[in-house]
């Protein structure tokens, strides 16, 4: 499979001759009710006339088996064959959910992805990881299948509110932290609202295909990708449990950067002066999270399912210095609550 990323204009166009081939039998596309609406009339020039539009409901509670059920039911209803086309219009939730079903429809079908948030444009349609949340912990069921090809349009983003396209941003942050010290400190002094989204999502999307060429199948240094995701994927699922209190997924993992870059500067790996900066930055985009240190326990407990555990260890990145993340770091379950803690005490 091509596994190719096309950003700009030509995004479209590209995809429409993919569609167009003789080997494709038939196109679905699988949209959640707002990119159904809002995002589909852009796309619908270039599918073929006899597309079928599978709708899912907006939200990731509905990243889920039943959401997979849907899909597959349609699909089978319309005996759609090995050679369909599943493209998947929407953000993270869609791209991870529809990737995840093709994968499993009658063992493999081919999929697009048309990512319509920033966080997907940047981070999600990308690398080929895919899957449903499960029992409350976040992409429990997945699997690694790249797209036929990933196809980005920045005009998608005209229609995103304003708290989505900050929660794409915090991926973008943790790309600069990982592996690029210079474009975070020019961006940190830039702010972060620009007219230019495409040269960011070029270069935080060329970013993660460096890093995920190398590691497919995150045995390795894929882990970097992580980074803020231990702390932050527990927050993110302990507030789905609490009705009112979601955060979006962008949201947690910007509360997760501060709290392992804490945790970093803890483990002597990372200044004060640097975390320093990535709390100033950070909380000159991002709200703090809202919870009291009584949950900071069972938030943590959320980190014994992290896929990067081995055995009863929490394997988690942490920074050895700004643009420098380090893989494997053993934490425990106590030191993810006292960075919580430390957390919640800033004065954002
Ligand atoms: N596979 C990966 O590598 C990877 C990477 C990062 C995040 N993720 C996953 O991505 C998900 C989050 O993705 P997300 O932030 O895109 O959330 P999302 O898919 O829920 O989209 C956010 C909201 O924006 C709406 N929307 C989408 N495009 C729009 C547009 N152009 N205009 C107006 N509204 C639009 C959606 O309907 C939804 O309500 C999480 O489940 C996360 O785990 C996966
Ligand atoms: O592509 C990766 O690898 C990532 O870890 C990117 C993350 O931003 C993304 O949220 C991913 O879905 C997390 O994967 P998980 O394996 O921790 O569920
Ligand atoms: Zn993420």
């Amino acid at each position: 499979m091509d596994n190719s990323v096309i950003i700009g204009p030509q995004a479209l166009p590209a995809l429409a001759e993919l569609l167009h081939r003789p080997a494709v039998s038939r196109v679905f596309v699988l949209a959640d009710s707002n990119t159904a609406r809002l995002c589909l009339p852009l796309l619908e020039n270039h599918l073929p006339a006899n597309y079928k539009l599978i709708e899912i409901p907006a939200g990731e509670e509905y990243k889920t088996l039943a959401s997979c059920d849907t899909v597959w039911c349609e699909l089978t209803a319309q005996r759609a064959d090995r050679h369909a086309v599943l493209v998947n219009l929407g953000g993270g939730v869609v791209t991870d959910l529809g990737g995840f079903a093709a994968a499993l429809y009658k063992r493999g079908i081919r999929f697009a992805q048309v990512p319509t948030t920033l966080l997907a444009q940047v981070d999600a349609s990308v690398g080929g990881k895919t899957g449903v949340d499960f029992q409350g912990y976040k992409n429990q069921l997945g699997v690694f299948q790249e797209p036929a090809g990933v196809f980005v349009e920045p005009r998608f983003l005209q229609t995103l509110d304003p708290r989505q396209l900050k929660s794409g941003y915090a991926e973008v942050i943790k790309h600069w932290l990982i592996a690029d010290a210079d474009a975070f400190n020019i961006n940190r002094r830039l702010g972060w609202l620009t007219d230019d989204w495409t040269t960011i999502i070029r270069e935080s999307v060329a970013l993660k295909q460096r890093i995920v060429a190398e590691d497919p199948l995150e045995a390795g240094p894929r882990k970097l990708l992580n980074f803020g995701h231990t702390v932050g994927h527990a927050l993110e699922s302990y507030l789905l449990t609490q009705p009112g209190r979601e955060a979006l997924h962008g949201e947690a993992v910007a509360a997760g950067l501060v709290c392992e870059s804490w945790l970093s500067v803890q483990r002597g790996l990372l200044s004060a002066e640097e975390l320093d900066k990535i709390e100033t930055f950070v909380f000159s985009v991002f709200n703090k999270l809202d919870f009291v240190t009584l949950e900071t326990n069972a938030i943590a407990e959320f980190a014994l399912q992290d896929k990067k555990n081995a055995g009863a260890t929490i394997n988690c990145t942490l920074l050895s210095g700004i643009g420098h993340g380090v893989y494997d770091q053993a934490v425990t379950v106590a030191e993810i609550a006292e960075s919580l803690r430390y957390y919640h005490r800033l004065q954002a």
